[in-house]
């Protein structure tokens, strides 16, 4: 109880400290002049017991001094000694000379203080009253501490018992209505906030309606306010997520697109929209090598178009153009979707036909030759009608990379013109 006093654990047992620290302190202040009175009524009263004594041995002793009796003298101080009350006896004679001193202490354990009274011895003889001397009878305050102390002790047995007793039905009291809620409080509190729980609501067991419980009323309001306010601001971001991310995926599709048709752009002709001159190389460069490796012929079909300057010459450069649109659109729809068609520059064009030998590759280049010569154009109200020529090289019969097989069709292509235009040389 001493340790729990001195080093309370918890909040009932500081409570208690307070409280009984205060108690103690008014009652140690209570008792100690409550002590103070006690002891000078005893004191009092012990001075009365003296003085009765005095009455009552003062005929004895002063028969037996008139008398000279020392021995009776000795035997009365003796009783007296005896006596509890009693700490010393001195008689002194008329002449105020010390006749007998007797102390029931030694020098060296004397009392704290000592009082004493004071009564003359006479005798009466023919009815005078002759002065013998005086009688001094002593008391000390270890006498009154004695009979003090001992209800004080009684007194101070019944207040440790009474404080024993307070203080732990107290404590369990504080414990029961007040340290018990805050510990299930705070351990609740703890709970949501390592758990980061705040759909969590605090519930005290056990409890009336009072503070603690207004408390926690309190305490699971605000949780609702942080609940509702988190779910607020999670709506808030995810509704910002999937904005960001509209927005991303539509800038990518943006970006998609613009990718797609730079790609367009670099690899198409603007005019036509057929394959350009680096591409088609490209494309036929590569298609070559898979006709190689699996041992099938290759051919080229270099077309040109015939005295277009003329064409441009006569009707306009946009209308030169346009027949350059027309051809390519013509050719195209003619072609397979394997077949690989550019424009190679100017009205110069270029065909590349995988799997294809020589005989097959002329039989379609005459055939486009013949597409072309029948086909007329309207621009701007006026028919225009052109020809094409054409030169062929198959890798059928050498190992031609796509350059030797370009410039032999370019040869071809020249003897085609040589021949007069509208020609397909093979
Ligand atoms: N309208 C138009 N003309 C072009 C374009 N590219 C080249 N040309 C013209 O095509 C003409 C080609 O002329 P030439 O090389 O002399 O050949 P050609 O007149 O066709 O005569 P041959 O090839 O010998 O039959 C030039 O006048 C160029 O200006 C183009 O994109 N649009």
């Amino acid at each position: 109880m001493v340790t729990r006093f001195i080093r309370p654990k918890n909040l009932s047992q500081k409570m208690m400290r307070v409280i009984f620290s205060i108690y103690l302190g008014v009652t140690l202040l209570i008792t100690s002049m409550q002590f103070l009175t006690e002891y000078m009524k005893t004191q009092d009263s012990i001075l009365n017991e003296l003085k009765q004594l005095e009455e009552t041995i003062r005929g004895p002793i002063s028969t037996s001094l008139w008398q000279y009796n020392q021995n009776q003298v000795n035997s009365l101080i003796a009783g007296i000694l005896k006596l509890p009350i009693i700490q010393g006896v001195d008689i002194f004679d008329k002449d105020g000379k010390n006749t007998i001193y007797e102390r029931i202490y030694s020098p060296a354990s004397a009392p704290l203080s000592i009082f004493a009274t004071t009564s003359d011895l006479k005798w009466s003889l023919n009815g005078e009253s002759v002065l013998l001397g005086s009688l001094v009878l002593y008391s000390s305050s270890e006498v009154i501490l004695d009979r003090v102390l001992f209800g004080f002790s009684l007194m101070a047995i019944t207040e440790i018992i009474k404080l024993s007793v307070l203080f732990w039905l107290f404590v369990w009291a504080f414990d029961r209505y007040l340290a018990t809620p805050l510990k299930e409080l705070m351990s609740q509190v703890n709970e949501v906030q390592m758990n980061q729980d705040v759909s969590k609501r605090i519930n005290l067991s056990n409890m009336e309606y009072n503070e603690l419980i207004e408390l926690q009323n309190h305490m699971n309001s605000m949780l609702s306010a942080i609940e509702k306010n988190r779910e607020r601001l999670l709506e808030d971001e995810q509704a910002k997520r999937s904005w960001l991310e509209d927005a991303v995926a539509k800038r990518t599709e943006e970006l998609q697109i613009s990718n797609e048709k730079l790609e367009k752009l670099a690899k198409n002709d603007s005019l036509t929209g057929i394959l350009n001159r680096g591409s088609f190389f490209e494309a036929a460069r590569h298609l070559l090598i898979l006709c190689k490796r699996q041992k099938s012929p290759a051919s080229f079909i270099l077309m040109d178009l015939d005295n277009f300057k003329m064409v441009n010459d006569t009707y306009g450069h946009f209308s030169g153009d346009k027949v350059l649109v027309h051809f390519a659109d013509t050719i195209h729809d003619l072609l397979r979707e394997s077949d690989l068609f550019g424009r190679l520059g100017g009205e110069e064009f270029g065909i590349f036909l995988s799997d294809t030998g020589m005989d097959e590759a002329f039989h379609l280049a005459d055939k486009l030759r013949k597409a072309i010569s029948h086909a007329t154009i309207e621009v701007d109200g006026k028919t225009i009608t052109y020809t094409v020529s054409i030169g062929i090289e198959s890798s059928e019969l050498e190992d031609y990379s796509i350059d030797e097989l370009f410039k032999r069709a370019d040869l071809k292509l020249y003897g085609a013109k040589e021949k007069g235009r509208d020609y397909v040389e093979r």
